[in-house]
């Protein structure tokens, strides 16, 4: 089994580091990490080094590279690049897709297969959709940091093949990873949290405490919440108010000062941010299903990008 891992980000380091250790000794699985400049570098050189639970592993993989012809045919690709990278990365290394290879995107969002489809020629079956529960970022190249979370990851697909056995494969990798035939409402649920958090965070510039302790910015989030449940009716998704009480909920998980990343994106005046998929897809999916989505516009409007 070929396992290449395309973004050794955050989220890409800690799903990679944990493959490699607990491969290491099996000759029939390979870790590829595909990564560029200055994170091929240091991964070459120092090998991958991420801190976690209080304690930091430093692993090489079979192979670190950017170069399809060396990486060769892939039998699962795990893309963690963010979202605004997705499309190009990925039509980069299309050469090593073969007919089975399977992808799977650990983006926030919920079109991610979308976003795969419009950039690559792969049976639609093969793509499957995926999220990952965890607060982990680089500190430098090749090395990273994993603050919070359980890194459990949900994967699956709504067609009636079985990838039970990549669930299998993960979790001998380390990883706690479950399949599910619901991945759907398992990313609406996800995107339920995230996006309007990204999109208050971002637009205001308060951190997730300064948000949490202030009841005219929670009754905001809630409506945008409330937005988010009836555009996802549009896609057979039911979200119910208990779904929308847990979200609200879960921010008390996060330390008083933590940031959302595209909060941070922003004012870094990064060229790329995930505005697209976090809070744009809301409002022009809104438009054209005709959902009301006046708190996502008005976030939207104070995001300077
Ligand atoms: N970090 C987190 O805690 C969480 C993140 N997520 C989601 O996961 C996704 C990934 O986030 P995160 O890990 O933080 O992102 P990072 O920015 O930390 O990592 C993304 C990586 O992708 C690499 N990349 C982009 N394009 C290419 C390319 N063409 N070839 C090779 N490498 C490439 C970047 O490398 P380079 O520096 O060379 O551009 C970078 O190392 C996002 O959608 C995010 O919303 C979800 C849950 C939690
Ligand atoms: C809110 C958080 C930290 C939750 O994982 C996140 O995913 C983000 O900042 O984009």
């Amino acid at each position: 089994m070929k396992i290449g891992i395309l973004g050794m980000g955050g989220v890409g380091s800690f799903v990679g580091a944990k493959l490699t250790e607990n491969y290491k000794d099996d000759p029939d699985t390979q870790i590829i990490f595909i990564c560029r400049n200055k994170t091929k570098e240091s991964i070459t050189t120092n090998g991958l080094s991420l801190t976690t639970e209080g304690k930091t592993i430093t692993c090489k993989p079979y192979l670190v590279s950017d170069d399809s012809k060396e990486i060769g045919l892939l039998d699962l690709l795990i893309v963690s690049t963010k979202s605004f990278s997705l499309g190009n990365a990925i039509g980069q290394y299309q050469d090593c897709l073969k007919k089975e290879t399977i992808i799977l995107p650990l983006q926030n969002g919920v079109d991610s297969k979308n976003l795969i489809e419009n950039s690559i020629d792969h049976d639609s079956l093969k793509i499957l959709e995926a999220c990952i529960y965890i607060v982990s970022n680089i500190e430098q190249p090749g090395v990273v940091k994993h603050l919070g979370g359980p890194g459990k990851i949900f994967f699956g697909n709504s067609d009636s093949q079985d990838f039970k056995w990549l669930e299998e494969l993960l979790v001998k990798g380390g990883l706690n990873a479950s399949y599910t035939k619901d991945i759907k409402t398992i990313l609406w649920k996800k995107y339920l949290f995230v996006s309007p958090l990204a999109a208050m965070t971002a637009a205001l510039d308060i951190t997730l405490g300064e948000l949490a302790e202030n009841p005219t910015h929670m009754a905001k989030l809630e409506k945008m919440m409330k937005e988010v449940k009836e555009l996802a009716k549009h896609f057979n998704i039911t979200l119910s108010d208990k779904d929308i009480n847990e979200a609200l909920a879960m921010l008390s998980n996060f330390p008083y000062q933590s940031k959302t990343s595209l909060q941070l994106d922003v004012k870094s005046k990064n060229k790329n941010t995930e505005k697209a998929n976090l809070v744009d897809y809301m409002i022009t999916t809104g438009k054209k299903f005709g959902v009301k989505v006046d708190h996502y516009e008005e976030m939207g409007t104070k995001i300077t990008v």
